[in-house]
């Protein structure tokens, strides 16, 4: 392959059809590698570029250059010539496509060899597109200006992929957050339930759950207003997440003025210890409303269940057996937390 077989840039086909890349004064943000061993065809592909408009063009004379110069510069398109010294170009396009996983640059494979095989065999090495010498300038620039089309759409896929991504992972947080409360919901609190009912089955350590209602809340509302009922369930909201200091530990809005707490590895005695500390905390923040008396006290009763789960642990027996405890804290008189297994409320445990 000589240069004189490459129709220069001077083509008045170009300049007759006005078939330019970008305008030479203003040249479109775009790089080529050249890689092409005979310096004259070279420098006339880059000539041919340049004045179409091509803002940077690199050039390799051999297929390692080419790839040393693929990874610092990271060019939009290649030109790939099929023979070269050393290394073929099939061999540099399988390279160029290793070094850039999940990434895509047009490769267009350059070759005097117009054969369907040549065609096939640059294709299958990762080549998008095969020009053959001598390379006319029109032909060049339209496939320039194609693949840079294809380069522009792949990269608007990518960036709104990227959103989508991350618009898909606001909307499962936000199915599963309570809006009033910030908590996670039911739904949320039923999938991480399961998993930590699994975990602890592997790690063979103790789970608790504990439900949580708000006392005489109705008569609150009644009192005080809807709203007030509101902004109290979002100040024990915090007091729950505030109380739920290990990272895996959920607190989760369950319903209405119910609440759940998750406590993986958390024993009998340590969901106690967890329930008075709990029931102080609340004590201590004075969550009422502004026209209440003083010695207003909001309280909450809770129903507790610990074990070690194993393959026949289910969380609707798990919450059952919490929900159970919870009936008995309020019939107990409200104010307390009871252990389903231990069969023993905050209050009676507080006078052992
Ligand atoms: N403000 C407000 N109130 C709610 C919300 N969800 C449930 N409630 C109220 O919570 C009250 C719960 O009443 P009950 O189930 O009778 O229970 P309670 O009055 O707390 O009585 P005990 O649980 O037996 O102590 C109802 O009046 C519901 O309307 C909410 O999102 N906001």
């Amino acid at each position: 392959m000589t240069a004189s077989s490459f129709t220069a840039s001077t083509n008045p086909a170009i300049e007759s059809t006005g078939a330019r890349f970008s305008s030479p004064d203003a040249p479109a943000p775009f790089s080529v590698l050249v890689v092409e061993d005979q310096p004259s065809m070279r420098s006339a592909l880059v000539a041919e570029l340049k004045s179409a408009g091509v803002s940077q063009v690199l050039e390799a004379e051999n297929g390692r250059t080419a790839l040393a110069l693929f990874r610092s510069e990271r060019p939009d398109l290649v030109l790939l010539d099929i023979r070269l010294p050393g290394e073929d170009g099939y061999w540099v396009a399988r390279q160029l496509r290793e070094a850039e996983p999940g990434e895509w640059t047009p490769i267009i494979f350059l070759s005097g060899l117009d054969n369907d095989l040549d065609v096939w065999r640059g294709i299958e090495a990762g080549g998008d597109d095969y020009l053959v010498k001598p390379v006319k300038p029109i032909v060049l620039v339209a496939k320039l200006r194609a693949m840079r089309r294809l380069l522009d759409m792949r990269r608007r896929l990518v960036t709104l992929s990227g959103e989508l991504h991350l618009a898909n992972q606001k909307l499962n947080e936000m199915v599963e957050m309570d809006s009033l409360t910030g908590l996670v919901n039911r739904r949320g609190m039923d999938r991480m339930l399961h998993a930590e009912i699994m975990a602890a089955s592997r790690e063979g350590k103790p789970l608790t759950l504990m439900l949580c209602d708000l006392d005489h809340f109705k008569r609150f509302n009644d009192t005080y207003g809807h709203l007030q009922g509101d902004e109290c369930l979002k100040h024990v909201g915090r007091l729950l997440r505030d109380v739920c200091v290990r990272p895996r530990d959920v607190a989760a809005r369950y319903g209405g003025e119910e609440f759940a707490l998750i406590l993986p590895n958390t024993p009998r005695s340590g969901s106690m210890t967890f329930a008075r500390a709990l029931g102080q905390m609340l004590k201590a923040r004075k969550i009422r409303p502004p026209d209440a008396p003083e010695d207003f006290q909001l309280t909450l009763s809770g129903g507790i269940t610990t074990c070690i789960p194993d393959a026949n642990t289910s969380a609707e027996a798990m919450l059952m057996r919490a929900d159970e405890a919870l009936y008995a804290a309020k019939s107990q008189g409200r104010n307390r937390f009871f252990s389903f297994e231990m069969q023993m409320d905050t209050v009676e445990q507080r006078q052992l």
